[in-house]
């Protein structure tokens, strides 16, 4: 109720006061309609308070709902950067560890293991596409006088310049790994064993050539090796078999060469 309707009640009472007007004809239904209203303003006012109150109890509810949200929220946020961290951790550790069983420890080459997977994958691009390739496994010649002349430590950085020269030689298409020992595998996709001559050549140079020193002494390394290429439909495993009688074929006629399988 507004302040003009405030006076105009007031007024009314007033003049229902006033005695000069107690006999006016109107006046005992102005009295009850004047009591009447006041009474359904006093009920209009506890509901408005009601009201107020529901409303406030209300807002008190959602303020601590949205607070308890924005609390799990934040919690949830929390937990989901903890789980991502914890998730490249554990991709971390397995692609190491994966890493680890598919690699030589001493040159940080493919070891066997990846070798075959290697040979799988290209034995069956080979057969559908009836593309070439050829293998060569390479063997360092008198690699036990190296050791016993010179020491194993000696021997071990012979075999990671050797591995190096052989990343370095080959092609980003091509696989080298180390298949044991003092043995390495070549594994030459898209090739033929006529392509691969001249890579051989100037593998055997590089070989040589290659500056391992102890106490001053340059010590001399040569190394042997066995070419074969792919012929369908043999598997790649009799390919290797081949590689590996060239090889022996070249220890035999003197080491420090390669030969091609026949
Ligand atoms: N330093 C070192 N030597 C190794 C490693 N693996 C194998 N060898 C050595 O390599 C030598 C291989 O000797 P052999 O199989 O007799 O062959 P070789 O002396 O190279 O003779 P040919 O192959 O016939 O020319 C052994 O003395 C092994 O101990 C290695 O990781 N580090």
């Amino acid at each position: 109720m507004n302040g003009t309707d405030e006076r105009l009640l007031e007024e009314i009472a007033e003049l229902l006061a006033d005695p000069a007007h107690r006999d006016h004809p109107l006046h005992a239904a102005l009295s009850q309609l004047l009591a009447r209203h006041r009474e359904q303003s006093r009920r209009l006012d506890r509901l408005i308070g009601i009201a107020d109150g529901f409303q406030h109890t209300a807002q008190q509810d959602l303020h601590a709902t949205r607070h308890e949200l924005e609390r799990q929220l934040h919690r949830q946020r929390k937990l989901s950067r903890i789980a991502d961290r914890y998730q490249l951790l554990l991709s971390e550790r397995n692609e190491a560890l994966r890493n680890e069983s598919h690699h030589d420890p001493l040159t940080g080459l493919a070891n066997r293991r990846l070798l075959h997977e290697h040979l799988e994958r290209l034995i069956g691009t080979s057969e559908r596409y009836q593309r070439p390739f050829t293998l060569a496994m390479l063997d360092i010649d008198h690699f036990k006088r190296i050791n016993d002349r010179f020491g194993h430590d000696v021997g071990d950085r012979a075999l990671t310049q050797l591995a190096d020269t052989l990343q370095s030689t080959l092609r980003t298409s091509d696989h080298c790994g180390r298949w044991g020992g003092e043995e390495f595998l070549v594994i030459l996709p898209e090739t033929t064993l006529e392509q691969a001559e001249p890579l051989m050549s100037r593998l055997c140079n590089r070989m040589r050539h290659l500056d391992i020193r102890q106490d001053g002494v340059r010590i001399r390394i040569t190394a042997s090796v066995g070419v074969a290429q792919h012929r369908p439909p043999e598997d790649y495993e009799r390919t290797l078999q081949r590689a590996d009688e060239a090889l022996l074929q070249a220890k035999r006629q003197g080491r420090n060469r390669w030969l091609a399988a026949g």
